[in-house]
């Protein structure tokens, strides 16, 4: 599933219309036939109002009228702009509207009697405005959508909570806050921010019968990495794998302090099918955590007076030796001794790189030698790391999310993986996965530990992007296994998701 900005998706309609020669109107039919659908499967016979803007959103809000109307369901259907600023395809179906015999009232008329009018219907349905919304709402729209927002009654907002952009522009006005928002044919990217989400309620997609061939004509391609692509894309082992054959994997880790970051990132790279592991660390690390590791091996790494590791140069050439994949960060702690390890590691390995945690704190001075790098590189940042790496406040990564993240991989020719609910996984070359599972159980100290130690495993046996927006799907999903169940999120620790990985891998190898 695509996912897209209001002018991406004005011209993936451009080339339906103009190319492909399916009209406007027949699309705006279909929106109508489907959003009625869902309204009567949903609510059934109830008493809907319909509001009405003067775009396509209000041409959509006709056809809902009218297909409710013809099933002899009570709809009140009000305008609000003057009849005469309706033009193209929702000035047709305004028309088709009247022709077939209904009515319409402008919403100026039926205000004063608003308080009254709440008694007699159950569910409004927004078509006010959707993915045309341009700067500030204009008057009437603020006070109307208060009025709205205020009524207790169900609202259900066709393509987008009128008020609300499609993209990551951030909003300073009102915006309805549907119940349930039917978003047409393609995902908007603004249900992915935490800005905008709440107003969206339940968000559905309805077809509304563009062609996929159109969607190759987007200059930007953003898709939902779900259960269906994980196990469409997923390379099973032979059975005559060896050891040697699912990777052999270094991890770096830990610090005399912070053992437990080491055990987590470990346990989950064997539990997500590593063929060999050995983790690089302080002697006392490696005392702490070798019993409930039993499958790892270990290297003592040097360490300074701390307790911090600082290996020497020796040390990490001899680690890099027939690895096909090294991390470092989680629980590396602090300080001048993990730019050196970092650097060293960016400059003189040659597989795939995961930095995570601490050693993402030092990624920003060393992004001349990270562009120079040929072997891919992979930064597993959440927003407060990202916000590190590249200057922005947090709250800006939060709201501009999908920019900065396709700017940062693309400028420095590397993956990221923004974390976060909805984690984002960006390529080099500018493609963007989306993660839809996962909970707030999730958020908990250890959680990304957990993580990179399932994407180290699965990044020298799958595609890079294939390894990468997999494990994010499937650490997300093994948090909602528990919440299926009726754990409560509080309850769920790193810990658990990581005893959880055999039921959340069941999906590579078959559909629930
Ligand atoms: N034939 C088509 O073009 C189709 C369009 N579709 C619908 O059309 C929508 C997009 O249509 P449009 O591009 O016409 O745009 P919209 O209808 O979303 O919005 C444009 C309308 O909102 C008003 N508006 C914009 N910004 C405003 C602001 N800040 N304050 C107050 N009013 C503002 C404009 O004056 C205009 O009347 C989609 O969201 C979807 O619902 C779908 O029916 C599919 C087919
Ligand atoms: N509310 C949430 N919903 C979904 N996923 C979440 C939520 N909070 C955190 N996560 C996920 O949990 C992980 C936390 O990682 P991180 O912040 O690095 O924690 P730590 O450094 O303590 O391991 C990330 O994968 C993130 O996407
Ligand atoms: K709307």
């Amino acid at each position: 599933m695509r996912i897209v900005t209001g002018e991406e998706m004005a011209s993936v309609e451009a080339i339906t219309m103009n190319k492909i020669g399916l009209p406007g109107v027949v699309l705006m039919e279909n929106a109508g036939r489907e959003i009625a659908r869902k309204l009567i499967e949903q609510y059934g016979d109830k008493r809907y109002l319909i509001v009405i803007g003067a775009g396509n959103n209000g041409g959509d809000g006709f056809a809902v009228a009218r297909m409710l109307m013809e099933q002899g369901i009570t709809v009140m259907t009000c305008i609000i702009p003057d009849e005469s600023r309706f033009v193209g395809d929702a000035k047709q179906h305004k028309r088709i509207y009247e022709q077939s015999g209904y009515r319409w009232k402008y919403w100026h008329d039926i205000e004063h009697e608003w308080l009254e009018m709440l008694c007699d219907l159950d569910v409004i349905v927004d078509a006010m405005i959707g993915t045309g919304i341009k700067g500030a709402l204009k008057d009437p729209y603020p006070a109307i959508i208060k009025k709205l927002n205020r009524s207790q009654k169900e609202i259900v907002s066709i393509d987008l909570p009128s008020g609300v952009p499609a993209d990551e522009t951030a909003i300073a006005h009102e915006a309805v806050y549907a119940a349930k928002t039917y978003s047409l044919q393609l995902m908007k990217l603004s249900y992915f921010l935490e800005a905008t989400k709440p107003f969206y309620g339940e968000m559905e997609v309805l077809p509304i019968g563009v062609p996929p061939a159109t969607f190759k004509h987007l200059e930007k391609q953003r898709c939902v990495w779900g259960e269906e692509e994980v196990f469409h894309s997923w390379f099973t082992s032979s059975s005559f794998a060896h050891k040697g054959n699912n990777g052999r994997v270094g991890i770096i880790a830990g610090n005399d302090n912070m053992p437990g970051a080491a055990s987590l990132v470990t346990t989950a790279a064997v539990q997500s099918g590593a063929g060999l592991l050995t983790v690089g660390t302080t002697r006392p690390v490696i005392q702490a955590i070798a019993t409930h590791v039993k499958e790892a091996m270990f290297t003592t790494l040097s360490a300074n007076q701390e307790g911090l590791l600082a290996p020497t140069e020796k040390e990490l050439f001899a680690f890099y030796e027939n690895k096909t994949v090294v991390t470092i960060g989680p629980g590396v702690g602090r300080g001048e001794h993990v730019k050196d390890m970092v650097l060293h590691a960016i400059t003189h390995f040659n597989g795939p790189l995961i930095l995570d945690a601490d050693a993402l704190r030092v990624v920003a001075d060393c992004l001349d030698s990270i562009r120079k790098r040929k072997e891919p590189l992979i930064i597993t940042p959440h927003p407060g790391e990202m916000g590190m790496l590249t200057g922005y406040e947090v709250e800006q990564i939060k709201q501009r999310r999908f920019e900065i993240a396709e700017a940062f991989a693309r400028e420095n020719g590397i993956y990221v993986v923004l974390k976060g609910p909805h984690t984002i996984v960006a390529m080099p070359d500018g493609f963007l996965t989306v993660n839809m599972s996962g909970n707030e159980g999730l958020a908990k100290g250890g959680s990304g530990d957990v993580l990179t130690g399932m994407i180290t495993a699965l990044v020298t046996r799958q595609k890079t992007q294939v390894a990468l927006s997999t494990s994010v799907y499937l650490h997300g999903y093994a948090a909602d296994l528990y919440k299926k169940e009726g754990w409560s999120t509080e309850s769920i620790t790193p810990s658990h998701l990581i005893a959880k990985l055999p039921d959340a891998f069941k999906v590579v190898t078959s559909k629930s």
